[in-house]
């Protein structure tokens, strides 16, 4: 049988034995790391127009670092079309692979306004079988926590948190997040979405808005004229979904100290209210100084900081990329993430590998804060928090 019709539980050693031998239960050290790449995935990654080459620069430091021998590599592939099929409609589908092809037809040219797949959102060729590749590694990332093959699982090539069920988005083509969130829900009754991209993760929000299996928390800049425009305070979701959309509209200047007591703070509230099973955490990095979106202050500490507050209630979780356009300090970010899962303490050089020139002048790990004028009133933030409690608390009554 064909490659990807091979059935999945094959894919991960399932019998206890293997597990157990492996320090199956998750201890207070460490925990069970998967880290989802290949060769293929890394290169058609590389070809991302607006992030050239950032997967490279991503893995290569992770790999200098020495941090591969202390992970689960699993190789993906593409997703199978069924599993894409999940969320987006095979009307968006179609076009998107038809202009993928370089099929010149005008009848795809004309569909592909319905689509999104527009000037600021081009389906340049061959962007269909890379954004299957990235879909099939997040996809095999959360098959690796569904059959508890491993505690925490990472694709950084994934996170393109825009892409609604039938539109391009954002220079986002496929939601991977989302057909992974519904993967993690076969076996996982509550899921929660945590989104820390500065861009607040419509795509997820509007996929789960309607249901209260899937809670999605966003924290991003919201302002005037700034993409994609949704993620006021105000958005609570519909139906049974109601209160289970969380959004934390933020200006620019945020500082680490106030970013991460409000992630601490409101998903310390969504942890107790929602009790969920299992966690997604989109970490785009374009909230770093130093980023050319220019917004927040952040330097990777506030992002290595939140997700170890996830990672310590030692739930399933699987973390992936997204934004991120200053191609080194996302490669930092990333790195130092992947290394505070693992528990890894890791020299500040950076180690001599192929991108070493890119990490001067300085040549470390981590950043430092910005300093843009911080536009976020306390009174904004402790008002944030309040509508936070509110719409949780009210929601926990239903
Ligand atoms: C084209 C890119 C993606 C890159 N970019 C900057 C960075 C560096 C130079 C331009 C943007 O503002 N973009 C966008 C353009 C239109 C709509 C959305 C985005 C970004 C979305 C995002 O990051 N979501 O998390
Ligand atoms: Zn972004």
């Amino acid at each position: 049988m064909a490659d990807d019709e091979k059935d999945e539980q094959s894919t991960f050693p399932t019998d206890e034995t293997e597990t157990n031998k492996e320090n199956d239960r998750r201890d207070e050290r460490s925990c069970r790391v998967a880290y989802v790449f290949n060769e293929e995935l890394i290169k058609l990654s590389d070809e991302l127009p607006k992030i050239k080459g950032r997967a490279s620069i991503v893995h290569s430091l992770i790999r200098s670092y020495g941090l591969l021998s202390k992970m689960r590599l699993i190789s993906p592939h593409k997703a199978k079309l069924t599993d894409i099929l999940l969320f987006h409609s095979s009307e968006y589908i179609d076009c998107l692979q038809k202009l993928s092809d370089e099929d010149d037809d005008e009848k795809w040219m004309e569909e592909a306004e319905t689509f999104g797949l527009t000037y600021d959102c081009p389906a340049y060729p061959g962007i269909f079988d890379t954004a299957s590749y990235i879909t099939g590694a997040s996809v095999k990332a959360a098959q690796a926590l569904s059959h508890n093959y491993a505690d925490v699982a990472i694709n950084w090539t994934g996170g393109w948190h825009h892409a609604k069920r039938d539109e391009a988005a954002g220079f986002c083509y496929i939601n991977d997040i989302v057909v992974a969130i519904l993967i993690l829900r076969q076996k996982f009754d509550k899921v929660l979405y945590v989104d820390l991209d500065l861009h607040h993760g419509d795509g997820v929000e509007d996929a789960f808005c309607a249901t209260s299996k899937v809670m999605t928390v966003s924290f991003h800049k919201h302002a005037p004229g700034f993409f994609p425009g949704t993620g006021s305070s105000d958005d609570c979701g519909m139906g049974k979904g109601q209160y289970y959309t969380v959004n934390v509209p933020l200006q620019d200047g945020m500082n680490d100290e106030n970013f991460v007591s409000l992630v601490k703070r409101v998903l310390g509230t969504v942890y107790k209210s929602f009790k969920p099973q299992a966690v997604v955490c989109q970490c785009g990095a374009d909230g770093l100084d130093g980023d050319p979106m220019a917004s927040f202050n952040l330097s990777t500490d506030a992002l290595v900081d939140s997700v170890q507050f996830i990672t310590n209630w030692k739930l399933p979780l699987l973390l992936l990329g997204g934004g991120g356009y200053n191609m080194a300090n996302t490669a930092r970010c990333w790195t130092a993430i992947t290394a505070s899962v693992l528990k890894e303490k890791l020299p500040s050089d950076i180690p001599e590998h192929r991108f070493f020139p890119l990490y001067g002048p300085d040549y470390e790990l981590t950043t430092s804060q910005g300093n843009r004028i911080d536009r976020n009133k306390d009174s904004h933030l402790q008002n944030v928090i309040a509508a936070v409690d509110n719409r949780l608390l009210h929601g926990s009554k239903s």
